[in-house]
């Protein structure tokens, strides 16, 4: 048994207790704040007006962001009392592995915009707190110096489709070498959606050499380039922005692409019934419902809502995931008592990581898993699988 498999199975009895008695006790006030909207608050007066607005932002009038939270408020949770839950397990397996919770870190690119330790600061938080992070195509350092930062702790990889088939498969393999445990292929942004914030300030941050280290640390992708990224740095950016996705793919091309993964194989970003069964017959081994944090569709369907209807027409044989919108432990709980199997959570570690680097994500982790501990306990759940339909009723 591994150092990760014992966390996983031991009984986590008094997580959110623990993290409640450090905070009152401490004398200080915590850092960065454990409120939601006060964190985000904390990360705006940290970051440059144009990192923050990319960071932060959705696409178009951002009602799909305001339509996650929305869709997540609607299930509220009936408590149950005389649960005898003073033990809780909140430990779950996936593809084989044992997680300590049903907690990931979504891939989120540029991580340097938010903080100089970027990545890193993220991989060592998400190493030392045991909860998977998902490298992001997009990411400010090469995933296998993230890797390295991490040792044995648990790591995903995020691909996003590329034009040329031999850059696919140079990323898949390395994400292989980087002991990955499972590779999500993002389907939603073929195209970057429409970003008011970042349009009005004639700003995208991610376009600039950082945000393409996967790419130029890649032999395929450095082979395509007639001088080296270091002489030429924006033929480089053009050549990304040229192959980086395919807006022509389609569900045909989808089991072709699962063969060739020796890994699980994830697609993120369905948000229709159709689709997850389209991709359960194409031969995915999950699917992560998500709206991309509502950056990609203004007026798009609320996560939650999607996650509900998908739950109903494809069941959870098939692990599903959820992200867009979770914010607190009872967010989390919401989204497995619909069926998510685990959540990802996006921009509030990334505020974390803005305002205390590594200690943020640290703190932004633990807070979360402690108030999903305790929402556990007050609701009458002692482990995950008693985390069911029954546990939520919908209000209008
Ligand atoms: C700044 C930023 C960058 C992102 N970059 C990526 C990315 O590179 N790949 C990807 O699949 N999703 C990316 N996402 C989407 C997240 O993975 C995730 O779906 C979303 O943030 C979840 O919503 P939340 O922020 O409300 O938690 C990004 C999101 C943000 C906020
Ligand atoms: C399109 C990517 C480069 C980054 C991303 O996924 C995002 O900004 O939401």
């Amino acid at each position: 048994m591994t150092a990760s498999d014992a966390a996983a199975t031991a009984p986590d009895a008094a997580i959110g207790p623990v993290r409640q008695s450090e905070i009152y006790l401490a004398g200080r006030l915590p850092e960065p704040p454990v409120d939601p909207d006060a964190l985000r608050a904390a990360a705006e007066a940290a970051l440059p007006e144009a990192a923050f607005a990319y960071i932060d932002g959705g696409a178009g009038t951002g009602s799909t962001m305001a339509e996650n939270r929305h869709a997540l408020d609607r299930w509220r949770i009936v408590p149950r009392m005389l649960a005898s839950a003073e033990q809780r397990h909140s430990g779950v397996d996936l593809f084989g592995r044992a997680l300590r919770s049903p907690l990931l870190l979504a891939p989120i690119g540029v991580q340097e915009l938010a903080h100089a330790d970027g990545d890193l600061a993220t991989a060592r938080a998400a190493a030392t707190e045991q909860v998977p992070m998902i490298f992001s195509n997009q990411a400010s350092v090469p995933m296998e110096e993230t890797a390295e930062a991490m040792g044995d702790a648990p790591r995903w990889f995020q691909l996003y489709w590329s034009r040329s088939d031999d850059l696919i498969a140079s990323l898949i393999a390395r994400a292989e070498d980087a002991g990955c445990d499972a590779i999500v292929v993002t389907l939603d942004t073929p195209l970057l959606g429409w970003r008011n914030r970042d349009l009005d300030l004639a700003s995208l941050p991610f376009l600039h050499a950082k945000g393409i280290a996967q790419y130029l640390s890649d032999p395929v992708f450095r082979a395509m380039l007639s001088d080296p990224p270091e002489d030429d740095p924006m033929a480089a950016i053009a050549r990304f922005l040229a192959i980086y996705t395919n807006p022509a793919i389609g569900w045909a091309d989808l089991p072709a692409l699962c063969a060739r993964c020796r890994l699980p194989v994830l697609v993120k970003g369905i948000l229709d019934p159709a689709d997850a069964e389209r991709a359960i017959d194409a031969g995915v081994d999950g699917i992560i419902v998500s709206n991309h944090g509502g950056r990609q569709v203004d007026g798009a369907v609320g996560a939650a809502d999607a996650l509900e209807r998908i739950v109903a027409a494809v069941g959870t044989n098939v692990p599903i995931l959820f992200d867009s919108g979770i914010r607190s432990g009872a967010d989390m709980f919401r989204a497995l008592a619909l069926g998510a199997r685990a959540v990802l959570i996006g921009r509030p570690y990334i505020y974390g990581l803005a305002v205390a680097g590594e200690a943020g994500v640290r703190a932004v982790i633990r807070n979360l898993l402690a108030e999903f501990d305790l929402t556990m306990a007050l609701a009458g759940c002692r482990t995950i699988a008693e985390i069911d339909r029954s546990r939520i009723i919908r209000r209008e």
